[in-house]
């Protein structure tokens, strides 16, 4: 279990994103870096902030034919983050194709990032993904079908809702990787987000990270909310 939640740095830039981070201190945070941070700052962001001490989960989402992704995952692995992610929907030769070219790329001695697929967006419904999609089975069974995939191209875990988590643990494996964004508190607005769950349901549901960011970036008190979630996640009592 990564016991700090993860904070989704989605701002446009690197002023606000250090701004955020003052909040903090000299704390050593997860970041989630998504598109919107890394296509405006790009890699030195990243470095700068890995120097500052933080782990970094590099949110891009690769979906593209397997060459590409292999190739593009070579270079993400040289950033020496933490943790990326693909798509599940780009079938087993891309995910196997991102394991090898994170393998290929991580340099001598460095750890490899952790490798983890997006199953259905947390953003999606059942009935969007029947409709949309015109995937005929229910979200459960999608959802559990492609962590299956990517159990089975060597991948270390998926991005699922917690609401999903119990039942991909069962049809994968017990240390099969559950981050889980979508986590919203009792009676906070949803925005966009859909399948949403407690940090508390998480945790008991066995997913392995939180992915919080508008809960704690629009926070009026970012650090306060941080740490309230934290406390949730990691089961200690709030005050
Ligand atoms: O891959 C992700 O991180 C991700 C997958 C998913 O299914 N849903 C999802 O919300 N995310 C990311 O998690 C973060 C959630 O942000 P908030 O809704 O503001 O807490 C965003 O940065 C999303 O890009």
């Amino acid at each position: 279990m990564i016991t700090k939640p993860m904070i989704a740095l989605d701002v446009p830039s690197k002023e606000e994103a250090l701004l955020l981070l003052e909040a903090f201190q000299e704390e050593s945070l997860f970041l989630k870096i998504g598109m919107e941070l890394f296509y405006s700052e790009g890699p030195d962001f990243i470095r700068l902030l890995k120097k500052k001490g933080h782990l970094i989960f590099l949110d891009l989402k690769l979906h593209d034919i397997p060459n590409t992704v292999y190739r593009a995952m070579k270079s993400l692995a040289a950033l020496d983050v933490d943790m990326v992610n693909v798509h599940a929907a780009g079938g087993k030769e891309m995910m196997s194709a991102a394991k090898r070219g994170l393998e290929e790329g991580t340099k001598k001695g460095a750890e490899k990032p952790l490798l983890i697929a997006v199953t259905q967006l947390t953003s999606t419904t059942e009935e969007e993904m029947q409709h949309e999609q015109l995937i005929s089975a229910t979200l459960e069974e999608s959802v559990s079908h492609y962590a299956q995939l990517a159990d089975e191209s060597g991948l270390d875990g998926v991005v699922c809702s917690a609401l999903e988590a119990q039942q991909i643990l069962e049809a994968t494996r017990a240390d099969f990787m559950c981050v889980t964004p979508g986590i919203r508190l009792t009676g906070s607005d949803n925005g966009d987000q859909k399948r949403v769950a407690t940090p508390e349901f998480a945790r008991k549901a066995g997913a392995a990270a939180i992915v919080v960011g508008r809960p704690i970036t629009q926070a009026e008190n970012p650090l306060k909310a941080y740490q309230n979630i934290e406390k949730q996640w990691i089961g200690e009592e709030v005050k």
